[in-house]
């Protein structure tokens, strides 16, 4: 049926504690949600851009923007996931604007055919075990007390941010603590290849992955890398499709892959990722952008596919937020359920909803 316009709408939820990382720090998310509004009902939508481009180069009010004055006047009233994809596609980059755009297509299309989102990506698993993110401490004391935390509400794997200065002591104490957990780092681009031998220090420490030690678009430094540091290389922000990430695998840069919906384009673009990585024997795990419930539901259902063998940061809503936007996503034996219902089988809670939302645009389709 026909696509009746998209809903715009900014809230600002707060972080339950600061989230450090090499790139700044965060105590409240401005996140963006959109929902499609067609003859067949609604759908929802979740941009994942920062406030800022410090993750990536969208920001959200760009996002907003990009929405309203470049994608949806190429939807029409066109409410089709795959014809809105096509659509979208001589619009370059903006992969978070158009991966919201395409979520709540995906939504409002799946619950008018009674059908979830796992059933349509193609879970096959009911629950996803979740791993955690943790941040740059002030001290090293701080961190174990947060790590021991999270491994004491049944976390299956602990990654912690590093950066030059917060990354060998660190990890040494955690694993010191926590001999056999499940342990790995991100460094959100924050060194060089210079830092090759101070990297290779992380070896005896048995992590599971460094994740994006090197900028994004350094695809031969992080095969260089790769030669030079025993531990596996995981990319993040430098995968925004399927086909880099098989220009990576083919070129030794990437043994592992971090597949976040929102910055390879969509959810249709995020199976592909699967797909091409399984197809060269390389596992995936799915990346956080400290998603409400609305993102998050999307994700635990993509993560339930065959080859999302590791625990991603699909984390309890928790560890993020008091109060979540939809019925929150709670561990059970550091596992998320899948959610079972129609499209992403949750909604936003209207009364919780209309206390975080600072602004709402209606945009006719
Ligand atoms: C869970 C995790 O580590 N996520 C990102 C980094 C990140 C960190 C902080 C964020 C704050 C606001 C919005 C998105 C953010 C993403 C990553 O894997 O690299
Ligand atoms: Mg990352």
């Amino acid at each position: 049926t026909e696509l009746e316009g998209l809903e715009l709408r900014w809230i600002d939820i707060p972080l339950v504690s600061p989230f450090r990382t090499s790139f700044g720090t965060e105590t409240a998310r401005r996140v963006l949600l959109v929902r499609a509004v067609t003859g067949d009902g609604e759908g929802w939508g979740e941009c994942v851009a920062m406030d800022e481009p410090v993750y990536s180069a969208e920001y959200v009010e760009g996002a907003a923007q990009v929405i309203r004055d470049f994608l949806l006047p190429r939807l029409g009233r066109g409410a089709d996931p795959w014809k809105a994809e096509e659509a979208f596609r001589p619009v370059h980059g903006h992969p978070m604007a158009k991966a919201a755009v395409g979520a709540a297509l995906l939504d409002v299309w799946l619950r008018a055919r009674d059908t979830s989102f796992g059933e349509f990506l193609g879970a096959v698993r009911p629950a996803v075990p979740s791993g955690v993110s943790v941040g740059i401490m002030d001290s090293v004391p701080e961190l174990l007390d947060a790590v021991d935390g999270y491994v004491a509400e049944g976390y299956r794997r602990i990654k912690l941010k590093i950066e030059p200065g917060w990354d060998v002591a660190p990890v040494r104490a955690v694993r010191e603590r926590h001999p056999d957990l499940p342990l790995q780092v991100d460094a959100n681009t924050a060194y060089t290849l210079a830092d090759a031998r101070h990297l290779a220090r992380l070896d005896p420490f048995d992590l599971l992955l460094i994740e994006q030690p090197l900028p994004e678009d350094d695809i031969a430094g992080h095969a260089a890398l790769a030669r030079l540091v025993a531990t596996p290389i995981c990319l993040d922000e430098s995968i925004t499709s399927a086909a880099i990430a098989a220009d990576a695998i083919v070129r030794g840069a990437t043994s592992v892959v971090n597949i976040k919906p929102g910055r390879v384009g969509g959810f249709l673009e995020a199976r592909r990722v699967h797909d091409v990585c399984a197809a060269h024997g390389v596992p995936v795990w799915c990346g956080g952008m400290l998603e409400t419930g609305i993102g998050r539901a999307a994700n635990v259902a993509l993560a339930a596919l065959p080859n999302f063998t590791l625990p991603g940061d699909t984390s309890a809503s928790s560890r993020y937020f008091a109060t979540d936007v939809t019925e929150p996503f709670v561990l059970e034996d550091g596992a998320l359920l899948v959610p079972t219902g129609p499209g992403i089988g949750v909604a936003p809670d209207e009364a919780v909803l209309r206390a975080l939302t600072v602004r709402t645009e209606f945009l006719p389709a």
